[in-house]
C-alpha cells in the first residue's frame, strides 16, 4: 500500500507541493461545517486551490451516513467531476472516512488526499486506507480499503480543537502505545491534560503515526496483524452504536478508551494481562474521559452489536487481546459469559 505521509509546519506550502505532483481537470475539497469554518481559512493562500470547488457536509458522526455520502456523489456529478478530477478531504475522521469512500466509488474511483484536522484523524483515521460510512446502526458497516495518495499532517489545525477532541484522538494513541510496547505506552500515560505540553504531544503524534504506518504496511487488508489496530473496538464500537441509539453520541475515541479497558479485562481473564496495568489505565481514563454508563439489562444488546464486528467469523465474537503491553494475540474469541463478566468488572472499576 503506497501512501506518502508528510508532517509539515506550513500546510499551504505542503498542499502546493503535493498538488504539483498531479494533473487533474477539476479539484474538489470536502469539508464539514466546522472544518469549513476553522480549517479552510488556513488554506486560502494556496494558488492551486483558487478554483477548487468546496463541498460541505454536516459535521459529526451521526452524518457519516448514506444520505451525506449521496449528497457528495450528487455534488461531484452535478459539478461535472470526471475520473481525472481530484478530491482533498479536509477534516477529521468523519470527513476522511466518508470522503475516501465517496472518492473510491465515484465513477469507480477518483484520486484523493487526506488533510486531517483533528488529532484522531492525524494519528489514525486519515492513515491506512480504511474508508466507509455507518449503516444500519453499525459503525463503518459499508466501505472499502483504498488509501489516500497522500496524508498531510499539520498541528496548525489543532489550535481550534476542543479538549474533548484532543482526548478522543489521544485514546487511539493509547491504543497504539498498548500494542507497540512499554517504551511508547509509558510516555503516553505521563501527559497531563490539565496543561498539555504541545511539543511533547507532537513527538508522541509522530511516534503514533509510525506505529500505525508499519502495521498497515505489513497487512493492509487486515488479514493478520492489522487486527491489532482494532484493539478496544469490538466493545468500543458497540458502546458507540448504543450511544447513537440513545441519541447521545459519544466521540469515537471515548468509546475506544472505555472499550480498551473492557478488552484488557478480557485479556486479563483469558491471557493473564497484568491487573495492575489495567487499574493504571482505568484511572487515567476515568479521570480524563469519565465513564460510559451501562446497565446489566443492556448486556445482551451490546453482545448483539458485537456479533457484527468485522473481525468475526463462524458466529463467534473475535477480539484482539494482549498478554502484556506490546504482546499482541489476535483472533481470540470470548464467550458471551466472559464478555459479560468483563462488562461487570468495567462497571466496578468505573463506579457504575
Ligand atoms: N479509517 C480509519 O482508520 C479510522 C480510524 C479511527 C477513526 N475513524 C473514524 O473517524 C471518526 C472520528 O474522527 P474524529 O474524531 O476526527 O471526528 P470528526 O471528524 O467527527 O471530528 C470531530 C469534531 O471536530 C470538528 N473539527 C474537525 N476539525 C476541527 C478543527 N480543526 N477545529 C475545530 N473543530 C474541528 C468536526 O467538525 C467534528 O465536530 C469516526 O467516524 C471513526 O469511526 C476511522
Ligand atoms: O486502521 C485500522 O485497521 C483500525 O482498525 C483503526 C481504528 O481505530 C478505526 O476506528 C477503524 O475505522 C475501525 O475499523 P473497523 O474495521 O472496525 O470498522
Ligand atoms: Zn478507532
Amino acid at each position: 500500500m503506497s501512501q506518502s505521509i508528510l508532517f509539515t509546519k506550513n500546510i499551504s506550502q505542503a498542499i502546493e507541493e503535493t498538488l504539483s505532483l498531479y494533473t487533474f481537470d477539476r479539484l474538489f475539497i470536502l469539508t464539514d461545517t466546522n472544518t469549513h469554518e476553522y480549517a479552510l481559512p488556513l488554506l486560502l493562500d494556496c494558488p492551486r486551490l483558487a478554483d477548487a470547488i468546496v463541498i460541505t457536509i454536516k459535521a459529526n458522526d451521526t452524518h457519516k451516513n448514506i444520505e451525506a455520502l449521496a449528497a457528495v456523489w450528487y455534488e461531484l456529478s452535478n459539478r461535472k467531476a470526471t475520473r481525472k478530477s481530484f478530491l482533498i478531504n479536509l477534516g477529521g475522521g468523519m470527513v476522511t472516512d466518508l470522503g475516501g469512500f465517496a472518492a473510491s466509488t465515484f465513477k469507480r474511483g477518483i484520486r484523493y488526499i487526506n488533510v486531517p484536522t483533528t488529532l484522531l484523524g492525524a494519528v489514525d483515521a486519515a492513515v491506512g486506507g480504511k474508508t466507509g460510512i455507518n449503516f444500519n446502526g453499525l459503525k463503518n458497516e459499508v466501505g472499502v480499503f483504498n488509501p489516500a495518495l497522500a496524508v498531510i499532517i499539520s498541528t496548525q489545525f489543532f489550535v481550534t480543537l476542543s479538549c474533548e477532541n484532543l482526548l478522543s484522538g489521544y485514546a487511539e494513541m493509547l491504543k497504539h502505545g498498548l500494542i507497540s510496547g512499554p517504551a511508547i505506552y509509558n510516555k503516553l500515560l505521563t501527559l497531563d491534560f490539565s496543561d498539555p505540553d504541545l511539543d511533547k504531544l507532537l513527538l508522541l503524534v509522530e511516534e503514533s503515526v509510525k506505529v500505525k504506518e508499519e502495521i498497515v504496511e505489513a497487512d493492509p487488508f487486515e488479514k493478520n496483524i492489522r487486527k491489532s489496530l482494532n484493539l478496544g473496538h469490538t466493545v468500543g464500537h458497540a458502546f458507540e452504536s448504543l450511544s447513537h441509539e440513545r441519541h447521545a453520541p459519544v466521540a469515537h475515541g471515548y468509546a475506544v478508551a472505555w472499550g480498551l479497558v473492557c478488552e484488557l479485562l478480557l485479556s486479563h481473564m483469558q491471557l493473564k494481562f497484568p491487573i495492575e496495568r489495567i487499574r493504571q489505565l482505568a484511572t487515567f481514563i476515568y479521570d480524563n474521559y469519565g465513564a460510559f454508563p451501562i446497565t446489566c439489562e443492556e448486556y445482551s444488546h451490546l453482545y448483539e452489536l458485537m456479533t457484527h464486528d468485522k473481525k468475526n467469523d463462524s458466529g463467534e465474537v473475535n477480539f484482539t487481546l494482549l498478554s502484556d503491553v506490546g504482546e499482541i494475540i489476535i483472533n481470540q474469541t470470548a464467550t458471551k459469559e466472559n464478555i459479560e463478566i468483563a462488562l461487570d468488572l468495567y462497571r466496578d472499576l468505573f463506579h457504575l
